[in-house]
């Protein structure tokens, strides 16, 4: 089973408090760092460039989870050059295709992610799948108390089976790893976890330690 890889999500209010969550030596280690929703939404899609000339050779994700006004707002974040931006589940196949043209029309080979929320079917997943999306996103929102239940754990599964690459995010820390032994999981979003860890670097590398062992 591939090892899964470890993305860190810079959920924070400001730019500046996204800089100094970087300055912990964390960035070198983890394999994808996340312009989180909450710091595009508190700084707009300037911080995408922002974070993309700080590390230039570093895979970016802006996860602004894109709902409608592909062009306009999927242009806006595909200027910063992110490896990957998320677009929401609930949207039209159009907003899709359009963020898709505005890559294109940049020279980019930024892959979009589909997050899940709410509302979705298996059957969606087929006509994403067509649409050239390669990776999905499960979340157990913050919103919803508690962790990962046995029904989550069950529809990840079941995703993972779909042949499409699915990453796992939303309240999981170093604990919670042993609950998705055996599950095919693309990648590891971590928010709090590591951020809030007294030593962001340390628990990062703890956290890739045991996905190794759990996943080799
Ligand atoms: O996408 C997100 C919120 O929209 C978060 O980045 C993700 O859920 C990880 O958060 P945490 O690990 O802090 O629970």
């Amino acid at each position: 089973m591939k090892i899964p890889t470890v993305q860190l999500a810079l959920d924070c209010s400001s730019t500046e408090e996204a800089i100094r969550d970087c300055q912990t030596g964390v960035v070198d280690e983890v394999d994808i760092l996340e312009c989180g929703y909450s710091l595009i939404a508190a700084e707009g899609a300037r911080v995408v460039k922002i974070f993309r000339e700080m590390y230039p050779n570093k895979p970016l994700l802006a996860d602004l989870k894109i709902v409608d006004a592909g062009s306009k707002i999927g242009g806006m974040l595909l200027d910063g050059r992110p490896d990957f931006t998320t677009i929401l589940c609930a949207c039209e196949p159009g907003t899709i295709t359009s963020v898709q043209a505005e890559a294109k029309k940049r020279g980019l080979n930024t892959k979009l992610q589909i997050e899940l929320y709410g509302h979705w079917s298996f059957e969606d997943v087929k006509l994403w799948k067509e649409l050239g999306i390669s990776q999905l996103t499960l979340q157990h929102s913050g919103d919803k108390p508690g962790g990962w239940d046995e029904e989550e754990i069950a529809t990840l599964k079941k995703l993972c089976d779909m042949g499409i690459d699915v990453a796992a995010t939303g309240s999981i820390g170093y604990d919670d790893l042993e609950k998705f032994r055996g599950i095919p999981v693309s990648c590891f979003i971590f928010g709090r976890a590591i951020r809030k860890a007294a030593d962001p670097a340390k628990e990062a590398r703890r956290m890739k330690e045991k996905i190794k062992e759990i996943w080799s």
